[in-house]
C-alpha cells in the first residue's frame, strides 16, 4: 500500500535515499518525429477480468489516436508479485518492457533497479503540468524529490457488505461496523449453519493480506517502518511486534478458529471469489475490485446487492486514515530507444488523463488519479447512481496527510509482506501464538532489509 500522505506539491516531495532512475538522457518530443515507422511498445500489467478489459479499452483508444505512429501491446503478467518476479528476470536478460505497472510497495525496488526514467524528467522536458494529478498520490510515488512513475490505478481499502445477508441477520447495512470489535460482532451474527451444523455462510472472509495490517497501522497513527516510514532515510525495521499488527493477527485468528471467518489463504482472488459467490457476508478488499463485484450490472455481477463502507479501524479513537494503494506505470529507459521512451511517455499521459481516468474509475472502482476526472459530468452522474463508487473518494478526502498515512517505503516490502502473511496464516491455522509468529517474522524481515540495504548502499 502506499501513501496518501504529506502535503506534497504537484511536483512531488518526500522520501529518503537517492532518486535512482536510469542514467539515460531525457528524450524530447522530436525523438518521436525522427522515428521511422510505427514505434511499438510493450506494456506489462497485472489487471485481470473486469479490470483487464478496462486496460485494453485505454490501450485501444490510444492506438486509435496514434495510428501509424505508436502501437501499444498490453500483456497480463499475473499478480503484482508474479509481474515483479518476471520483471526481475527481464532486467537480468535485458528484455524489460517499455512500460511496467508496479504496485505501490514495489516503488523503492523500482527506483533502486535503475532501469527507469523518472516521469518528472519527461514532464519538465515538455512542460507537462503534473498539477492535475492528486497531490497525495504524486507524493507517494516521488522519491528523492522526483515523481518517478505515473500514477495509474489508485485505491483505498474498503469493507464490502452483502446487503441482503445483513438485513436477514437483522443488521442495518446503512450502519456498518466501524471497528474490529464491531466487525467481529457482526461476523458472528452473519454466520449461518445448516441443520447438520455445516457453515453455509461465513460472516467474514478476506485474504490473509499484509496490506490490511499496513492500513490499520496507518489509521492508528503509527509508523509501519522506521526512519519516518522510510522517507527520510532507508528503513531498517518494520514495527510488527505490537499495535495494529499484533491486534489484527489475533483478531483474524480468533474469527477463523471460532468458525466465523472463511480463511481462503493468501491469494486475494480466492477471497474475492468467496464473497462474490455469497459464501461470506463481509469482505475487506481494495476499491479496485468494486467494478468486478458489480460488473456494471451484467450477469458477471455478484448475485446480491453490494454495499461499500469505510475500512474499519482498530478502535474508534484512531484518527488516522488509510494509505493509498494500487499501482503506477514505470517507463523503462535502460535498453530502450529515445523514440520508445517518448512514446511510452505519451501513453502514460494518456492513461492518466481526465477522460480516461473517469472511464477507468467507473469500470473498475479505482479512484481517478486525475483531479479533473472527479468533476467530469459522467463521473459525477455515475457516483450519484452508484454510491458504492463514492466511498473510497470520501475516505481519501477525509484522510489527513501524515507520515503514517504515507505508508512504508522499503526495497524488500513485497517479500516482507509475504513473510508477515505467512506468520498470520500460521497463527490462524496452528497453535503458534501471534507474539511468537510476529517476533519470528520481524527477525527474518530485519535480515532481509539489512541484506538489501547493504547491497544497494
Ligand atoms: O488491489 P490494489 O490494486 O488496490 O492494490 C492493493 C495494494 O495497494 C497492493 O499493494
Amino acid at each position: 500500500a502506499c501513501g496518501s500522505s504529506s502535503k506534497g506539491g504537484s511536483s512531488g516531495g518526500s522520501s529518503g535515499g537517492s532518486s535512482g532512475g536510469s542514467s539515460g538522457s531525457v528524450p524530447g518530443a522530436d525523438a518521436l518525429d525522427k522515428a521511422s515507422g510505427v514505434v511499438n511498445l510493450t506494456f506489462w500489467h497485472s489487471m485481470k477480468d473486469t479490470n483487464q478489459k478496462a486496460v485494453t479499452a485505454i490501450v485501444d483508444a490510444f492506438n486509435t489516436k496514434y495510428q501509424g505512429k505508436i502501437h501499444v501491446t498490453d500483456t497480463y503478467q499475473g499478480s503484482y508479485d508474479d509481474a515483479i518476479a518476471k520483471y526481475k528476470t527481464a532486467v537480468s536478460s535485458h528484455t524489460t518492457p517499455s512500460l511496467m505497472q508496479v504496485y505501490d510497495v514495489g516503488t523503492r525496488f523500482m527506483v533502486d533497479s535503475k532501469q527507469t526514467i523518472p516521469v518528472a524528467d519527461l514532464a519538465s522536458k515538455d512542460g507537462y503540468a503534473l498539477g492535475d494529478l492528486q497531490p497525495n498520490i504524486v507524493n507517494y510515488y516521488s522519491v528523492g524529490g522526483k515523481l518517478q512513475s505515473m500514477p495509474f490505478n489508485s485505491s483505498m481499502p474498503l469493507l464490502y457488505i452483502n446487503v441482503e445477508a445483513f438485513k436477514k441477520a437483522g443488521l442495518d447495512p446503512a450502519n456498518p461496523p466501524k471497528t474490529l470489535d464491531e466487525l467481529a460482532d457482526a461476523a458472528k451474527k452473519l454466520t449461518v449453519k445448516d441443520a447438520n451444523g455445516t457453515t453455509t455462510q461465513y460472516g467474514f472472509g478476506a485474504a490473509d493480506y499484509g496490506w490490511f495490517v499496513e492500513q490499520l497501522t496507518a489509521e492508528s497513527g503509527a509508523l509501519y517502518c522506521d526512519n519516518d516510514n522510510g522517507r527520510t532515510a532507508r528503513a531498517t525495521k518494520l514495527n510488527l511486534d505490537s499495535g495494529a499488527p499484533l491486534t489484527y493477527t489475533k483478531w483474524w485468528s480468533d474469527l477463523v478458529k471460532g468458525g466465523y471467518a472463511s480463511n481462503t489463504g493468501r491469494p486475494t482472488a480466492d477471497a474475492q471469489a468467496a464473497f462474490k459467490a455469497g459464501k461470506v457476508a463481509m469482505n475487506l478488499e481494495s476499491t479496485g475490485v468494486l467494478g468486478g463485484y458489480v460488473d456494471a450490472g451484467t450477469k458477471a455481477a455478484a448475485p446480491f446487492t453490494v454495499a461499500t463502507a469505510a475500512f474499519p479501524k482498530v478502535t474508534a479513537a484512531d484518527s488516522g486514515g488509510p494509505v493509498i494503494g494500487g499501482a503506477s506505470l514505470w517507463i523503462d529507459r535502460a535498453g530502450h530507444s529515445d523514440a520508445e521512451v517518448r512514446a511510452a511517455w505519451e501513453f502514460a499521459k494518456f492513461a492518466a488523463s481526465a477522460p480516461q481516468q473517469a472511464a477507468w474509475h467507473q469500470a473498475t472502482g479505482y479512484f481517478p488519479v486525475s483531479v479533473a476526472a472527479l468533476q467530469d459530468p459522467t463521473d459525477v452522474a455515475y457516483r450519484q447512481k452508484h454510491p458504492q463508487f463514492q466511498t473510497a473518494i470520501d475516505e481519501l478526502t477525509a484522510t489527513k496527510p501524515s507520515t503514517a498515512t504515507a505508508g512504508c517505503l522499503l526495497g524488500v516490502m513485497p517479500q516482507a509482506r509475504a513473510d508477515l502473511e505467512q506468520a498470520m496464516l500460521n497463527v490462524a491455522t496452528t497453535g503458534t501464538t501471534a507474539e511468537a509468529a510476529l517476533a519470528d517474522a520481524s527477525t527474518k524481515i530485519a535480515k532481509l532489509i539489512s541484506d538489501y540495504n547493504s547491497a544497494v548502499g
